[in-house]
């Protein structure tokens, strides 16, 4: 599938990504449902895992390796690594869905997992029991682990149309 389909932009600093995933935590702990342990769908989920865990005082890790993108194409999904329960009381953790396939894929291996996002985009969001925030189908997230600072000219010299180094 093309970039065309993302006309937007949200960029998320490491700051934020913290902020979102403790206000997740939040939320899970207003369930008021404990769990055996939490499963990061890797690799995007592997960060907000570690910091899930560390809210919920949760020690048991473990991942399901999958892979659907490259960058922002979206090819077939490849499962590289399972898991061999049915995830009863465990927590799915991955940072977004977006049209839901790997969500989808993730449910079918384990019906029984309370699945958790960050971000949701409307074709993901019907399969995740709980999200923290709503991003539009056209948007783009872009993490801070997929990004670096780096510099920029002053708005003058852009302005004077001055060449970019
Ligand atoms: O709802 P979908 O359209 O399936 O997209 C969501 C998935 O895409 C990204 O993973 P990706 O396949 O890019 O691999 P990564 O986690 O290693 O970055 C993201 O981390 C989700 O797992
Ligand atoms: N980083 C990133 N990966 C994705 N995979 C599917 N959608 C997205 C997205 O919006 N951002
Ligand atoms: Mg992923």
């Amino acid at each position: 599938m093309s970039t065309e389909r993302y006309q937007a932009h949200l960029t998320i600093s490491w700051d934020r990504l913290h902020r979102d995933v403790r206000a997740l935590c939040h939320g899970l702990l207003a369930r008021q449902t404990s769990f055996k342990g939490i499963i990061a769908i890797t690799r995007g989920g592997l960060i907000p895992a570690a910091l899930v865990a560390r809210e919920l005082d949760v020690r048991l890790i473990d991942t399901i390796c999958i892979k659907s993108y490259d960058h922002m194409d979206q090819g077939g999904l490849q499962v590289l690594k399972g898991i061999d329960h049915d995830g009863d009381g465990w927590l799915l953790i991955d940072d977004l869905v977006d049209t839901g396939k790997t969500a989808r894929a993730v449910r079918d291996m384990l019906p029984r997992a309370f699945f958790a996002t960050i971000y949701a985009k409307p074709e993901g969001k019907p399969l995740v029991d709980y999200c923290l925030e709503d991003v539009g189908q056209d948007t783009w997230i872009q993490f801070p682990w997929d990004m670096g600072l780096s510099y920029i000219e002053p708005l003058v010299s852009r302005q004077h149309g001055e060449p970019e180094s």
